[in-house]
């Protein structure tokens, strides 16, 4: 197996089927790497059964044993706390609550773009846009950024990346002492336990006036606009629910935002910048939609708003397409709950199940010319995101579907409108061609940063 599984697999799943059994370590996995596969997989008869999730040594230290939502079992607890997730944190009514703060970083990165034309000397974009996606979930969550204590967050997402013996060979548990695995996941654990700590007893301490719409424009008119953590204090207190919503549910639901929400949305905004340097037809024709929209209506505008976003039609398949071949999240890992059939065959309770995202979107069988970058393809096919057909699934599909989409959506067209109507983009001098190697760490990025000249725009 190479340092890329998704790739190794889809050579495999080429000789023995769409369906497959293999042991990663010394566990079997049921490997899945079809459309078809993916619709059986998510029917009314088999999401539940294959809503399950593995656990593992990390997840259980950090999510204080797996009870946040990418990791918790399928179950009532999970539910509940994909619901409070879904209605209180990402909802529409929230992305649209938090649009400010995507704006005012969108603009301060781009004012540093501008600073940086002026030399005409390349700029690491991707550790600008990780700033940005950083900067982002955190002044959502905790309502302003924690500089060095927020780096826990960081160990802490690294760590679930990190190979453990335990997870692959569960009899060489023990192993995991003597290589120093054992003792970083307690110690970022306990770090980030106090961080989050400190957090939540800021936000306890504080009684202000908050508010928990979309009335801030990043004026003082409201004395404090709810964060993330208020919000959920706020759910804590009043909600009713089944299950007594702790502060350590609160701590897990925050990891979450975090390990889902920051890599993700950066990873895909690079590959997607990525690509359009490689293809510098499909760059213009995205770059002329997004400078029509934004500077040739009857006023010229100086932002773009996410108004302007939702008529750029060209830059949402160039997104699309983006995702297809460089889904962050190559694999959905999932568990059985009971004894099912699949494909025609017998699987048993409690195994299991990697589904090969990423093989299926370049699944010759699928999809034209697989391995090219063709937005257009979205523009005679709009396949939406939520992968019921099996087929477009870089969010996933079913029961345990991604539900950080929407913000994640928003975030990524309105930076990559901003980066193609403000600046033309150059390779640094002597670079002839983009190195597209890719490097699996929690998601799949670029294995070198991505460095590039921007030339201000002079329409
Ligand atoms: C481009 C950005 C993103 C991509 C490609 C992505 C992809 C995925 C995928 C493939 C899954 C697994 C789905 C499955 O098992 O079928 C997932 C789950 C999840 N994602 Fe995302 N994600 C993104 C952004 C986000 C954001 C912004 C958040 C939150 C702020 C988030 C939070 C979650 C959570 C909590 C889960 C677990 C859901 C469950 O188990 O029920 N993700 N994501």
């Amino acid at each position: 197996m190479s340092k890329l599984p998704y790739r190794s697999l889809r050579t495999l799943a080429k000789t023995y089927g769409p369906l497959m059994m293999v042991k990663l370590g010394s566990i079997p996995y049921v490997i899945v790497s079809s459309a078809d596969a993916i619709q059986e997989l998510t029917d009314k008869d088999h999401d539940v059964i294959f809503s399950g999730r593995p656990q593992w040594k990390s997840s259980d230290a950090l999510f204080g044993g797996s009870t946040d939502i990418i990791f918790s079992s399928y179950g009532e607890y999970w539910r509940q706390m994909k619901k409070i997730c879904m209605v209180e944190v990402l909802s529409q009514r929230r992305v649209n609550q938090f649009r400010y703060i995507r704006e005012q970083e969108v603009e301060h990165l781009v004012g540093m773009l501008k600073d940086a034309s002026k030399n005409k000397t390349a700029v690491d974009l991707s550790e600008a846009i990780s700033t940005l996606t950083n900067t982002v979930i955190s002044r959502a969550a905790f309502g302003k950024t924690y500089n060095n204590q927020q780096m826990s967050l960081r160990r802490a997402v690294d760590i679930l990346a990190q190979f453990c013996f335990q997870d692959s060979f569960p009899i060489l548990g023990w192993v995991d002492a003597l290589t120093g695995f054992d003792s970083k996941v307690r110690k970022v654990s306990r770090e980030v336990n106090d961080f989050l700590d400190t957090v939540i007893d800021d936000h306890k301490k504080r009684v202000v006036v908050v508010a928990e719409d979309d009335s801030h424009d990043g004026s003082d008119h409201v004395e404090r606009q709810a964060d993330i953590v208020d919000i959920l204090l706020r759910v804590q207190k009043e909600r009713e629910l089944e299950f007594n919503f702790t502060d350590a549910n609160i701590k897990a639901t925050l990891l979450d935002m975090f390990a889902g929400g920051t890599d993700t949305i950066a990873t895909t905004l690079e590959w997607v910048m990525s690509e359009l340097v490689r293809h510098p037809t499909i760059m213009k024709k995205a770059q002329e939609e997004v400078r029509r929209i934004v500077l040739m209506g009857s006023e010229r505008k100086s932002g773009i708003d996410e108004a302007d976003i939702s008529r750029m039609e060209y830059l949402k398949c160039v997104v699309k397409e983006t995702l297809r071949l460089h889904a962050p999240a190559p694999v959905s890992l999932r568990k059985t709950s009971e004894d099912v059939k699949l494909g025609g065959f017998d699987i048993p309770e409690g195994t299991m199940v990697m589904i090969n995202l990423w093989a299926v979107m370049r699944d010759p069988e699928i999809w034209e010319q697989p391995e090219s970058f063709v937005p257009e393809r979205f523009l005679a096919e709009p396949l939406d995101f939520k992968g019921q057909t099996g087929k477009f699934v870089p969010f996933g599909a079913g029961r345990r579907l991604c539900p950080g989409m929407t913000l994640a959506l928003v975030e990524v067209e309105l930076v990559a409108a901003n980066l193609l109507c403000w600046f033309d983009w150059e390779l640094p001098e002597g670079v002839v061609d983009l190195d597209m190697s890719e490097i699996n760490s929690v998601v799949i990025r670029r294995e070198t940063p991505l460095s590039l000249v921007p030339v201000l725009n002079s329409e």
